[in-house]
């Protein structure tokens, strides 16, 4: 078998949730009576994340309780250091009582924190709340505030509704935090076509994601090709699959610029390889050290990529989509798995977009260009027909040379309706059928190398949410998210459009959720207001979890059409002002900097 994502991180290796139940110190009654009480509300904290919760690699997620309940600064320094040897990487503080802020709360600046004061009348935890927050403020320490909306007695240990979504709210974005401390992105190659999505701002991944940054050049792909360092093994078993699974499409090319069927045959050979190649790189593969190759069997630690291509790769040989798609989607010859962060044409600012939802939901990403904005009446004009439905105020084309992943056919499913589910939740027949929906057309002219690029229809329905990261002189990193739907149009729109654009590459119909406010007016400023050539796909209405992930990074969101209710931030951003919460939000950045500094 060989290396997988979900093997090369191992369950000792992913980050934790440490549980800080704290109380009121004072011994001869006080302490002794909320002891059982305090610690119970842990351990219900404690249960409900494992049990809800799963690592973006399918693993469970495990939460470390404090050895005691932290009545002072000893039992704070106990628990800091327990944590530290388990490799905690978010905490929680839960109590019910009134305990004393400065002396308990967790002052470690670089674990994201969140405090659940308990909403009762017997003992004063509010209180504390209140009072931990304001120390937290005081301090530059940035906490999520989590007060129940309504009155619990003291001994119900139950977690009610609302505090229960803030904890998983909280406790998703601080494991991607997490997850991603430590971890590398690497450049295959460097900066494809002048597109500056695609320098790697050392800073940015350093200061904001804790993250290095690794370079391997692209020859290396023609070394490893020539000397054969790759699992030969595997190779044939994943070009037997590729023979079987993956359906050659139209060759639309002119007669002169066809590739030879001799050509094509090699071709499928070199993209299979590139895909074995790149995963290698990405995150090693003991296979390699047992053929003699171990350094290269160590891989590079990481946990996003992006593969330059072109132009001069993809002017010789076939261009990258194949190893893209296939490496994005949730499976492969090797079976069901975890999805690999592989970004199009090295566009890092995609890479850490996709990165973010990934660990988000699990689920793969799709990657595009943000294309073309179709009014109803410019659809008019070209088909003569009009756009109905959910696409009556316009649709925006998403579609790159055909890098998406599979999963982005939609042909996977949740209630009955399309979706892109975590790995763990996909079954045999809905792999068959994301490849079934899927045909590889030969590359066109842009590609004088060859190359094959996916071809298919995104199904209409699914609620998705599109996003992306830019990099601002002088402001640093800002986020945008979408909120929407993917949507189907009648097959002769379609192929309208679709001709005239690339009718080889993959095309998802989107349409944002509009808000009759701002950007979200309608779907042309939507358009009009995207930062960038790209953007990242992802399944589910996640923008609130972007919103929470980015306060955590200091990375302030420019743009959002997620309701006020939904949005979880560190209490300390309402000291910046509460009415333009995006203007405080940009203020809270700005003075707090990056997480990591
Ligand atoms: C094949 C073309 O060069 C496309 O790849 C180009 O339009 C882009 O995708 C730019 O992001
Ligand atoms: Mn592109």
């Amino acid at each position: 078998m060989s290396a997988t994502a979900a093997s090369n991180r191992l369950i000792g290796d992913m980050p934790k949730i440490g549980i800080r139940p704290t109380i009121d110190g004072r011994r001869g009654g006080i302490r002794e009576s909320l002891e059982a009480i305090t610690m119970n509300l842990a351990n219900q904290v404690a249960q409900l994340l494992s049990e809800k919760l799963t690592h973006s690699n399918g693993l469970p997620v495990q939460c470390v309780l404090a050895d005691t309940c932290i009545g002072g600064v000893a039992e704070a320094a106990q628990t800091a250091a327990k944590f530290e040897r388990a490799g905690v990487g978010l905490t929680i503080t839960v109590t019910p009582s009134w305990c004393y802020p400065m002396e308990t709360i967790d002052t470690n600046p670089s674990i994201p924190k969140a405090i659940w004061g308990f909403n009762g009348t017997e003992r004063p935890g509010a209180v504390y709340l209140a009072a931990a927050n304001s120390a937290h403020n005081q301090k530059g320490l940035p906490v999520f505030s989590i007060y129940g909306s309504d009155v619990q007695d003291i001994e119900d240990s139950s977690i009610p509704a609302d505090v229960e979504e803030k904890l998983l709210r909280f406790a998703k974005a601080g494991l991607a935090v997490a997850t991603m401390r430590g971890k590398s992105y690497l450049s295959l190659g460097s900066v494809s076509m002048g597109i500056a999505g695609c320098i790697a701002d050392e800073s940015f991944f350093h200061s904001y994601l804790g993250m290095r940054n690794e370079y391997v050049d692209m020859t290396e792909f023609v070394r490893r090709m020539d000397l054969g360092i790759y699992d030969r093994h595997e190779f044939e078993r994943a070009l037997q699959w590729t023979k079987e699974n993956c359906k050659e499409g139209a060759d639309v090319n002119p007669e002169h610029l066809r590739r030879t069927s001799e050509e094509k045959k090699n071709d499928w050979e070199t993209v299979v390889k590139m895909t074995l190649i790149a995963r290698d790189l990405m995150i090693g593969n003991p296979i390699l050290d047992r053929m003699g190759y171990g350094e290269e069997a160590l891989g590079h630690n990481a946990i996003a990529a992006g593969f330059q291509g072109q132009r001069q790769w993809t002017d010789h040989y076939p261009n990258g989509d194949f190893m893209e798609a296939i490496l994005t989607s949730s499976f492969d010859w090797n079976g069901i798995r975890e999805v690999y962060i592989m970004s199009t044409e090295n566009d890092t600012l995609n890479a850490v977009t996709m990165l973010f939802g990934h660990l988000l939901t699990g689920s793969a990403q799709i990657f595009a260009d943000v294309r073309t904005f179709w009014s109803s009446d410019a659809v008019k004009r070209v088909t003569g027909k009009e756009l109905t439905g959910m696409a009556h105020n316009g649709i925006i084309h998403l579609i790159n040379s055909g890098p998406a992943t599979l999963d982005g056919t939609g042909r996977q499913s949740k209630g009955g309706q399309p979706a892109m589910k975590p790995f763990w939740e996909i079954t045999a027949d809905e792999v068959q059928a994301c490849l079934d929906a899927t045909t590889w057309c030969p590359a066109v002219d842009f590609f004088r190398g060859g190359g094959f690029s996916t071809d298919f229809q995104t199904l209409g329905g699914m609620p998705v949410t599109m996003a992306r990261i830019n990099l601002i002189q002088g402001l640093g990193p800002v986020l945008q998210i979408a909120e929407g739907y993917t949507v189907d149009i009648p097959e002769d729109i379609h192929h309208v459009l679709d001709q005239r654009t690339n009718p080889t590459w993959p095309t998802t119909w989107f349409v944002p959720s509009l808000t009759g406010e701002g950007v979200f007016k309608d779907v042309y400023s939507v358009m009009n207001a995207w930062g960038s050539n790209h953007c990242a796909l992802s399944y589910g209405h996640i923008g609130d979890d972007l919103i929470t992930l980015a306060s955590m990074l200091r990375i302030p969101v420019n743009m959002h059409n997620v309701a006020e209710e939904r949005i979880f931030r560190p209490s300390a951003w309402k000291a910046f002002g509460t009415a333009g919460l995006e203007g405080a939000d940009y203020r809270a950045c700005h003075l707090l900097g990056p997480l990591y500094k």
